[in-house]
């Protein structure tokens, strides 16, 4: 059998909306993603366990990994075995960490593994694109490729292979918090304007070249210092309670930044020290994070996806 992990990542990452991604690793060692198993079967057969298994369509057919099988086998992969397909589903939906992205990726590379295609990493990172495209309301590559990739990438169509890696602080924490109720990725897309001013698309493009280019030259601090979201924040804020206050209160606890995860409602803070970021997670879970939320202090997952054996810590 072969079982594929796929973490979780966080899109627009502040600086660069639709454009900028880091895939996240807890430092517990908690799997925070989806795992998909595949294996030799009689006749193709899929199902969905796991703790949010409950929380997506019961119908197959509405399930995005199973449209990835079979697209895989009508259009990939002709002369493939049947195989028997388990998504294991360990990410809630609407999040803001990726969710349906890690269920895509996941789902192609384990195939891709299982069927030995020739397909090449751009290709299946646009395949991959094409399907996270079909729910959150347009087709962005800002979970997928950190995803799939790991680390921080910049990541869009213009972009040289969909992605470029670049280097990060390694000394950087960042604490991801899911208060416990979903944000419809399209809903959080819908708010914001169609067009922006020529004033503002400059000053975007100005910040995120910037950063990535202090990035580029390990001048992290520097880098920090731009981080700011002028895309999205303004727009999406006011859907995510509690956000403002959060905000408003982690830099007091040593947060070096507070920004929404995607499209919300997962927020994440970035700090210097595992102290800092501590006081934050406790901040969060007091303050941010109901009965069905939960928060991770993590580093950046630098594998991405990868096969994992069945003993994987949960
Ligand atoms: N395997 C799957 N994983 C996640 N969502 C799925 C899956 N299959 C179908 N869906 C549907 O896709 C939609 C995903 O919505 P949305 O894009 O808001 O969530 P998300 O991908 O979890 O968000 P985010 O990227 O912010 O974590 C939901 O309507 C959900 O029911
Ligand atoms: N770039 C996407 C990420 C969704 O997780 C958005 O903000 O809509």
């Amino acid at each position: 059998m072969i079982s594929i992990y796929a973490p979780a990542s966080i899109g627009n990452f502040c600086v660069g909306f639709d454009s900028l991604g880091v895939a996240l690793a807890p430092i517990d060692g908690t799997l925070l993603g989806d795992i998909v198993h595949v294996e030799a079967a009689e006749k193709d057969q899929f199902s969905c366990i796991g703790p949010y298994a409950g929380k997506l369509p019961s119908e197959a057919e509405e399930n995005l990994a199973y449209q990835c099988l079979v697209h895989f086998r009508e259009h990939v992969a002709l002369d493939m075995p049947p195989v028997s397909l388990v998504l294991e589903k360990r990410l809630p939906i609407g999040s803001g960490l990726g969710s349906s992205a890690c269920s895509v990726v996941a789902t192609f590379a384990a195939l891709n593994k299982f069927a030995h295609t020739a397909l090449s990493q751009e290709a299946l990172i646009e395949l991959m694109a094409d399907f996270e495209g079909k729910v959150s309301g347009a087709r962005h590559y800002d979970n997928i490729t950190p995803c799939y990739l790991g680390g921080l990438q910049l990541t869009a169509d213009l972009v040289p292979n969909k992605a470029m890696s670049l280097p990060v602080d390694e000394a950087w924490y960042y604490v991801a918090a899911y208060p416990g109720f979903a944000l419809n990725t399209a809903k959080a897309r819908a708010v914001m304007p169609d067009s922006i001013s020529s004033h503002d698309s400059v000053e975007f493009a100005q910040r995120l070249s910037s950063y990535c280019l202090l990035m580029q030259s390990a001048r992290f601090d520097e880098a920090l210092a731009l981080m700011q979201d002028t895309m999205a924040e303004p727009y999406r804020q006011g859907l995510i309670t509690g956000y403002s206050d959060a905000k408003a209160a982690l830099p007091e606890l040593g947060a070096e930044l507070v920004s929404i995860s995607g499209a919300g409602p997962t927020l994440f803070t970035i700090c210097k020290t595992l102290n800092a970021a501590e006081q934050c997670q406790a901040w969060l879970r007091q303050h941010y994070i109901n009965e069905h939320g939960f928060s991770h202090i993590c580093k950046l997952d630098n594998q991405g996806t990868r096969a994992i054996s069945l003993g994987a810590k949960s």
